[in-house]
């Protein structure tokens, strides 16, 4: 059997400026500009294989070893619109093979949980999407790919750009405008680094989908973030993050946040992503910025309860020791430090910090908190030789 296949992989974004909020769900068209960080793929990264072949029957899509529908309509969008793009090459070259009309093999993996509020969305469709257009050999560029990629899932299409990256709502009806582009490479701001606190990996109960539609439908205060917060935040994020500003960054981030789970709590019925553990960090990462009198980390919180906080490495002896004492139980420290790393942080709090904060050092914090993934801005999708697919059989590995 003659089989082609392309594997990519894609990393995570987390917004720093959200996206909630659609004026066209068919083509997930946003009702404003947002703007994201690329996570490192060293720590969270979706490998994804795709093959063709003239003797495939269906199209067939394996997600982390289970073989899943490939029928919703999104993902038929974005399949229908990467074979466009291919049949206009074989219309131009005859030469070339007929892969628009083969049917698909898609095997996926994400090496961290899926579907839990840690952008697994995001990093699947940017996966699934740049594999086959490296399967197609497509001419198009990132931000042409990127609209494909929207119309998976909206935030996924930040995912095609490593650095700092802006997903512009744009105007036009049929969505042509609406793409991504790179403000910052990872290389021009280096030093941010991000931890994730995972506070839950279940299954949320209301999807970003349904919930944003809830917000558009129902909330006023939405009204007021579209059309006068964030067009001007979305300015004002862009100039910090071009001029290394983290004092700017930091509270850009943390206000929009908040305003977006605003926005939830505004609806009706009300939504709730945040939890109490997440308003702990929320709390204890203001106590720490007026500890030092500037904003030495910033948190956000997407459509779940998981925090993820951006710091600039000079910052990391600062500020990790007030986690790691409370957190030290939990998993994911060894990752990325060493036993004297880590002793040090015990030791700058026990003589630097603990006197001064007994209000806010909570023990139980640890209570709430699952695993923490230190990492940090990383690169967009890159091409791997690592396959999921048995290039004899066309079938996972
Ligand atoms: N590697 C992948 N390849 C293709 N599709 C994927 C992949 N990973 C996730 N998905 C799709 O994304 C869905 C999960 O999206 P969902 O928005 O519910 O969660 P999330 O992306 O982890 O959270 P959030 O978007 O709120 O950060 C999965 O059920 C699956 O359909
Ligand atoms: C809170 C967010 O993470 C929402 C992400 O929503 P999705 O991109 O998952 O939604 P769909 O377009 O319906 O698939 C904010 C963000 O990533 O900008």
């Amino acid at each position: 059997m003659s089989i082609h296949v392309a594997s990519i992989t894609a990393p995570v974004n987390i917004a720093t400026l959200k996206y909630w909020g659609k004026r066209d769900a068919d083509l997930n068209l946003p009702t404003n500009s947002s703007i994201s960080v690329t996570l490192s793929q060293d720590d969270l990264r979706t490998l994804t294989s795709a093959a063709c072949s003239a003797q495939f029957t269906e199209d067939k899509l394996w997600l982390n070893g289970e073989e899943e529908s490939l029928g919703s309509k999104r993902t038929q969008d974005c399949l229908a619109d990467l074979r466009q793009m291919r049949q206009q090459m074989e219309q131009a070259d005859s030469a070339l093979e007929p892969m628009s009309q083969w049917k698909l093999h898609i095997v996926s993996e994400n090496n961290f949980p899926t579907a839990a509020g840690l952008a697994s969305s995001a990093a699947g469709f940017a996966a699934l999407v740049t594999a086959i257009a490296k399967l197609y050999s497509l001419p198009q560029d990132m931000s042409e790919l990127s609209m494909v990629a929207r119309k998976g899932s909206g935030s996924a299409c930040r995912s095609l750009f490593g650095g700092f990256v802006a997903w512009e709502m744009g105007q036009l009806a049929d969505g042509t405008d609406s793409k991504a582009v790179q403000v910052a490479s990872r290389e021009q701001w280096p030093e941010m680094k991000a931890v994730i606190l995972v506070v839950s990996d279940e299954k949320k109960d209301t999807s970003s989908t349904q919930g944003m539609q809830l917000t558009v439908r129902t909330s006023d205060l939405f009204q007021e973030r579209i059309k006068t917060v964030v067009p001007q935040r979305f300015d004002e994020m862009k100039r910090a993050i071009v001029a290394r500003d983290f004092e700017m960054f930091a509270e850009l981030t943390m206000k929009d946040s908040n305003s977006f789970h605003a926005t939830c709590l505004d609806s009706y019925p009300p939504i709730f992503y945040i939890n109490d553990t997440s308003k702990k960090v929320i709390r204890l990462c203001h106590a720490i910025n007026a500890y030092f009198n500037r904003n030495v980390v910033a948190y956000t919180f997407d459509a779940g309860p998981n925090a993820v906080m951006y710091y600039l490495q000079e910052n990391e002896s600062k500020l990790l020791p007030f986690f790691y004492p409370l957190l030290s139980t939990v998993e994911g420290w060894g990752t990325k430090f060493t036993a004297e790393t880590l002793q040090g942080f015990e030791n700058t709090f026990n003589t630097q910090y603990k006197a001064d904060f007994p209000a806010m050092l909570d023990p139980k914090l640890a209570e709430g908190i699952s695993r923490i993934i230190p990492t940090q801005v990383g690169t967009g999708p890159q091409e791997t030789n690592e396959c999921l697919i048995d290039p004899a059989t066309g079938l996972p590995k």
